[in-house]
Parts: structure tokens; sequence; C-alpha cells
């Protein structure tokens, strides 16, 4: 305690669902609102992808993916108001975003030399976090921070989700962008190693018909009951 007034416990929020459920946009507000550091795991295996793609590395070997794993500098800035991703120095916050990256990453992070690479990156982050932090991903409380005081899996209907990144991207076709979608989760969970699932412990939190704003409302309560101690 410091001047008589008692300091927030730091705190560890893991946030996981498929695609399109509102993670990034929902722990970085949980986040900025909380005083607490924000990760995107997401844009890690996106920048690692964008360094395969940029180096010609052939995407359908993994034994060519998990060669190379090592070798791309991944340095993620946590401030939820501003967050940040390079590689080897490049800002690569919008090249990670594209279709071709987002149509390859699934095949990138699903070889496990990757997985240990960057799960050693975010806990790292997540340790070196004072107030604490809100990770997103897909195996965030699964196995990279299986002790995270509070684990939040957040779902969508495929179509909710897909009218959402419809909205996002000009001339998006909604059939299409919800067939993408539904073909990455499939990808991303039934992967070998650390697939996207629901912590057993995690808060499941359908978003479907629910604004942003009251899903960062959930959100905040329940970081708030944890904090203290409820
Ligand atoms: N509850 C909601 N209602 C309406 N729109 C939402 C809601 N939550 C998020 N969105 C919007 O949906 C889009 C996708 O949200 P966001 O990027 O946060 O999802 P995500 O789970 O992080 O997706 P991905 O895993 O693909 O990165 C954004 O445009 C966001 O503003
Ligand atoms: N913890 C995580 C986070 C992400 N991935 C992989 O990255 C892809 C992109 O994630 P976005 O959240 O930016 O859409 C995702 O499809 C996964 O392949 C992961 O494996 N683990």
């Amino acid at each position: 305690m410091e001047n008589g007034a008692p300091t927030a416990k730091s705190v560890i929020v893991a946030i996981d669902g498929p695609s399109g459920t509102g993670k990034s946009s929902t722990s970085k507000a949980v986040a900025a609102q909380l005083g607490l550091s924000y990760l995107d795991t997401g844009a890690q295996y996106r920048a690692i992808t964008w360094w395969m793609v940029s180096n010609g590395i052939d995407l359908e070997d993994p034994t060519a993916i998990a060669a190379v794993a090592g070798k791309p500098e991944i340095i993620s800035g946590t401030d939820p108001s501003a967050p940040t991703i390079t590689v080897d120095g490049v800002d690569v916050a919008a090249p990670i975003r594209t279709q071709d990256v987002t149509s390859k990453v699934s095949a990138v992070s699903a070889v496990p030399e990757v997985r240990s690479r960057i799960t050693e990156l975010q806990r790292s982050l997540a340790a070196g976090a004072e107030q604490g932090i809100v990770v997103e991903g897909r195996d965030i409380g699964t196995t990279v921070l299986p002790d995270a005081d509070l684990k939040i899996f957040l779902t969508a209907s495929p179509e909710a989700r897909a009218a959402r990144r419809s909205g996002e991207l000009k001339n998006a076709d909604v059939h299409a962008t919800r067939e993408a979608l539904i073909k990455r989760d499939a990808a991303d969970s039934s992967r070998k190693t650390s697939p996207l699932a629901k912590a057993g412990d995690a808060v499941e939190v359908d978003t479907t018909e629910l604004t942003l704003a009251q899903v960062i409302e959930c959100v905040v309560t329940l970081v708030e009951e944890k904090r203290a101690g409820k």
C-alpha cells in the first residue's frame, strides 16, 4: 500500500476464441480501461507467417518452416492504446492483415517449432507486465498461461462473425467470408499442438447478441470481481 491507498493487484487475463468473436477489440478496451498491458498473439503468428512468405519459405513443408522458425526477431509493443509489431525492425502492422497472410497463417502456426518459439515470447511478455496483462489468442488459457487469474472464451455464431468481418472489408462477400473463417477455425482447432480450445476453467461468453460495449462491460466486471477476490 502506498500513501494509504490500496494498489490494484496485478492480474493476468487470458481471452481465447474463434476468429471474429471480438477478442482483439474486447481485450484492447478492457486493458486500456483497467490500466493493463495487452498482447495480440495472433499478430505474432501473422508476423512470422509474413516473414516466411517474404523469404520464400515453402509453407507446404512443415520441416522447412521448422528449420527457420527461430530466425526472425519479433517484437510486440503491449500498450493497448497503440499496440505495435515489428519483424527484424520492420513495422508489419499493415502487411500482416492481408488476405494472403490470413490464408496462410494456420499452416505456419500448426508447426510445433513455431509454437514453442512464439509461446516463449508470450510468457516472457506476460511475466514482465507489472500491472498485469490481457493476452488474447487461441491457446492462452490451455497452454500459454494455464495459471492465468481469469480465462474467458468468446464465441459467436458464424453468421454474426462473418457479418462483422464483412463490415470491415470493402466489397466483401458475407458468404465467402463465413466459409473462410470456418475453414481457418477448423484448421486451428484440429492441429495436434495446442489447438484452439476452451480451457476447462474458462468462462464462456456468447457475443452473438451482444454489442461490443456490452462484451467489454461484462469482461471488465469479471476482472474486477476476480481482483476483489470474489
Ligand atoms: N459484440 C460485437 N458486436 C458487433 N461487432 C463486434 C463485436 N465484437 C467485435 N465486433 C467487430 O467485429 C470485428 C472483429 O472483431 P475482432 O477483430 O475484435 O475479433 P477477433 O476475435 O480478434 O478476430 P480474429 O481472431 O480474426 O483476429 C471488428 O470489426 C469488431 O469491431
Ligand atoms: N494463440 C494463438 C493466436 C493465433 N494463432 C494463429 O494465428 C492466426 C491469426 O490469428 P488472429 O487472431 O490474428 O486472427 C489464427 O488463425 C491461428 O492460426 C494461434 O495459433 N494461436
